[in-house]
């Protein structure tokens, strides 16, 4: 074939480019470029020289005449595997996302424009003279003085007409090694190696040269004569001997100590070994009914453990990744952010060691990269991650296991707006891999699809060593009013608290919100202290002393005189984690008190702090947010309170009972996880509402039976699909107008339903719940849609929208279209 074509996205953010060109490949390039390798292409009017990723090669084209040529290759190697480009794609179609926003999940970290690769030379003892040719010479003998020297250098200095077809030889005859790395402004790690010098002489000899008199310099020659390299640290701790040995060993010649580049490698190594335990019988049933479909090759299957906080879920997952570890495959397993604790690291990595990598929000670039690599290259066999750990680089995945699958934080509130689960169960399909999700309160959507048979459903329904869930009393705060109590706690979790304090029990304390009063307000004339960009109510925070915004996170200090009626009647109210801390200090004085959001965590390490003197019972009682309801397994708590259960349930959003069963059943799930039962103290103002109802009693299954007839009669997910278009903008009646507008087109062009039922369907367009954030007004569009036209309404928002054939005005106007989201604030 004397020439190819190439669809290529070009790293170009206007929309109107985004779309794959076609480029000619012809010449050296043929054969050479290939799906997932970067390149370089001549772009817009001017011609200007910019990189782009190949997405799909093809044989034929139309019109080729008329098609632009691919310059040149970056890379040796795709960066991204077939599989991920198919993803990408996807996840571009299905969240009605741009290209470049679809594929930056499943590009190296960092710009894509930053990374580098390079030609090293390894073992030049390989080069046999009789074998190879005058332009790998030419090439070696530049590689030669380099040592190592970036791809793009080295075709400018060597000029070989087809230097790919040279180096891919080279690197066969393992002489060369193409890597790739990242333009970083972190700092590269070294660390300090020793390696064996002399070459090709017996171990005799080697002793002859060092002499019978220096034992511990003949031990260490012997041992590194038979490794050849490690690190000085470890040389040292490992034959118990000292650097002056090394030292004089080196002075010999025989040795030779060195920096050698490491990877930043954000695991602690001082891991224990997390043993394994043997399966309780339904642990066994469960894990045995997905080895069985693994080992039945029913690829592809996809699997809900809905277990009881406490049933053992973790182990299952470790004893499938070692099932898949043994056929050679990879496995991903995502957890959400805030539990990405200590404790769920040390069990995979004290299982499975460095196989594993961990990817959070916290590693710096140069550590994602490095991280990225490690996968890339196969060094790494397990991921464990938060949401974008589904895009892992693994070349031969066999399993991705979703813990606390009903977690909101699986779906992106960021361009491209994906649901990592759904992207999951693709990314599966399309590398036939198993997908097992867990949660002892999966979603209504996941649950109801294991109902209809698409996920098969497993159930663990007794914690380990069968302790009991603990036992839930809800407290009603308006009769505690009643009986003269204005604390915010009632009398019995005061009671209780004291008691487990006597009895050296922990004890946790649970609020969704955090900061030290929630409003600020004057009394006289009922003026709420809001943020200026986003007229939402400020919150007070004590220990900076400042009112904050916290959705823009502005800061301000708080008036001490009502700036509408002057008075200086001004009165903080409602109450967060912060002042449940004071509170609980002044009542038990005695006792050590810790408070855990994202305000005392922000610090690096203090968070692992928090856990670690919980663990080693240095603290009696933890105060928190939502950090403190999922994944901790203390076996020393035994009471929890729950301040107020109303936060979650107020607002003005279906998914509101969801969340608070789902909350109120995680926080539960704290207590009597060890020896010692356990009691949860649940105060609210709706004792009656049927999400805390069913919460008490550990009920999913009749929770799960009112909540879904729920969504049935008003229609809302699984049985529709929501898609909201957010359009915002800073002059309030422009982005009104634009509203209209969109809504107007979208009512005609909307197939499937019918005229007097559009306004169940299509709803809006209002000022947003949130109305007004960082200073741009918001706008909303509600659109509930039924399976089949989700295709068609997908077209049709991308043509108004992101296409604008309908030439709208959108100037300063910006949409956020979001499928299936989290909240509908
Ligand atoms: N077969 C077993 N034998 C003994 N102990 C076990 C066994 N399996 C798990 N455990 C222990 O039981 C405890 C609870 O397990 P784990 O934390 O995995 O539960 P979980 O189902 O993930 O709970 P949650 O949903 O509340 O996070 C852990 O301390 C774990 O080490
Ligand atoms: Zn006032
Ligand atoms: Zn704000």
């Amino acid at each position: 074939m004397d020439k190819q074509f190439a669809q290529v996205i070009v790293n170009n953010k206007a929309s109107q480019v985004d779309k794959p060109f076609t480029y000619l490949i012809d010449g050296d390039l043929v054969g050479v470029v290939k799906e997932g390798m970067r390149v370089i292409v001549p772009f817009g009017i001017g011609n200007k020289m910019i990189k782009g990723i190949v997405i799909r090669i093809e044989d034929f084209f139309k019109e080729d005449y008329k098609l632009k040529r691919i310059i040149d290759v970056l890379d040796d190697k795709p960066l991204i595997s077939k599989e991920l480009i198919e993803l990408s794609l996807w996840i571009s179609k299905n969240y009605l996302s741009s290209y470049i926003d679809a594929f930056q999940p499943v590009l190296p970290p960092g710009d894509f424009k930053q990374v580098n690769t390079f030609v090293e030379l390894i073992n030049n003892s390989k080069i046999d003279i009789m074998k190879i040719n005058e332009d790998e010479k030419k090439l070696l003998y530049v590689i030669e003085n380099e040592k190592k020297i970036l791809l793009e250098d080295l075709k400018k200095k060597c000029k070989i007409v087809n230097i790919n077809k040279v180096l891919n030889s080279l690197e066969d005859m393992g002489i060369i090694e193409t890597t790739i790395d990242i333009k970083t402004t972190v700092e590269k790690k070294y660390e300090k190696w020793v390696r064996f010098l002399v070459k090709d002489i017996p171990l005799i000899k080697v002793k002859e040269l060092i002499g019978s008199r220096s034992p511990k310099q003949l031990e260490i020659g012997e041992y590194l004569y038979n490794i050849k390299e490690t690190s000085l640290k470890s040389l040292i701790e490992e034959l118990n001997t000292t650097l002056a040995t090394i030292k004089a060993l080196e002075k010999k010649g025989i040795i030779h100590i060195f920096n050698k580049e490491v990877n930043r490698d954000p695991i602690k190594n001082n891991i224990e070994y997390y043993k394994k335990h043997t399966l309780s019988n339904s642990q066994r049933k469960v894990f045995q009914r997905i080895l069985d479909s693994i080992n039945q090759n029913e690829e592809g299957n996809k699997f809900l453990i809905h277990g009881v906080t406490g049933s053992g879920k973790t182990e299952i997952y470790l004893q499938l990744v070692e099932e898949i570890l043994k056929l050679g495959r990879d496995s991903i397993i995502l957890v959400p952010e805030i539990s990405l604790t200590p404790q769920t690291i040390e069990r995979f990595v004290g299982r499975f060691g460095n196989k594993v990598a961990v990817l959070h929000s916290k590693l710096s670039q140069g550590e994602r990269f490095d991280e990225w690599r490690r996968i890339k290259e196969g060094k790494v066999k397990i991921v464990v991650g938060a949401r974008s750990a589904v895009f892992a680089p693994f070349n031969n995945l066999g399993l991705i296991i979703i813990d606390e699958e009903h977690e909101t934080t699986y779906k992106s509130s960021q361009n491209p707006k994906y649901d990592a689960i759904e992207v999951a169960a693709k990314r599966c399909e399309l590398e036939k891999a198993y997908l097992v999700m867990g949660s002892a309160t999966p979603s209504i959507e996941t649950y109801y699809n294991s109902l209809m048979g698409d996920i098969t459903l497993l159930k663990l329904e007794e914690r380990i060593n069968n302790t009991t869930l603990p036992q839930v009393k809800v407290i009603d705060m308006r009769q505690e009013l009643d009986n003269g109590n204005k604390s915010m706690f009632s009398k019995e979790l005061y009671e209780a608290i004291e008691k487990n304090l006597i009895n050296k029990k922990q004890i946790i304390l649970f609020l969704n919100r955090r900061g030290f009063s929630t409003f600020v307000s004057c009394r006289k004339c009922g003026y709420v202290v809001k943020c200026n960009n986003c007229d939402i109510s400020m919150t007070y925070h004590r220990n900076t002393n400042k009112l904050i915004c916290h959705y823009c996170g502005v800061a301000i200090n708080p008036p001490t005189i009502c700036p509408v009626c002057k008075s200086n009647y001004i009165k903080y109210f409602g109450v967060g984690t912060e002042k449940v801390e004071e509170y609980a200090r002044k009542l038990f004085p005695q006792s050590r008190i810790m408070r855990m959001d994202m305000d005392t965590t922000t610090k690096k390490g203090s968070y692992e702090k928090i856990l670690d003197d919980m663990k080693k019972k240095n603290i009696d009682i933890l105060i928190g947010t939502q950090m403190v309801s999922k994944g901790l397994d203390f076996k020393d708590v035994t009471l929890v309170g729950i301040i107020a259960a109303d936060t979650t349930l107020n607002l003005p959003d279906f998914r509101s009972p969801e969340r608070t069963f789902q909350l109120v059943t995680q926080v539960a799930g704290r207590a009597g996880r060890g020896d010692f039962e356990g009691k949860v103290i649940l105060q609210t103002y709706s004792p009656e509402h049927y999400s805390i109802q069913y919460a008490k009693e550990h009920d999913y299954i009749s929770y799960y039976n009112a909540e879904i007839a729920l969504r049935k009669e008003f229609l809302y997910p699984p049985f529709i699909n929501l898609i909201s278009i957010l359009i915002y903008g800073e002059n309030n009646s422009k982005v009104a107008s634009i509203a209209k507008e969109v809504y107007n087109i979208i009512i005609n062009e909307i197939e499937g339903i019918n005229k007097e039922d559009l306004f169940k369907y299509v709803i809006g367009p209002y000022p947003a719940p949130l109305e007004r954030i960082k200073n741009n007004y918001r706008w909303q569009i509600l659109i509930k849609v039924e399976g089949q036209y989700i295709n068609s309404l997908r077209n049709i928002i991308n043509r108004i929208c992101i296409l604008n054939t309908y030439n709208l005005n959108f100037d300063n106007i910006k949409f956020s279209i979001d499928i299936n989201p989290n909240s509908i604030l």
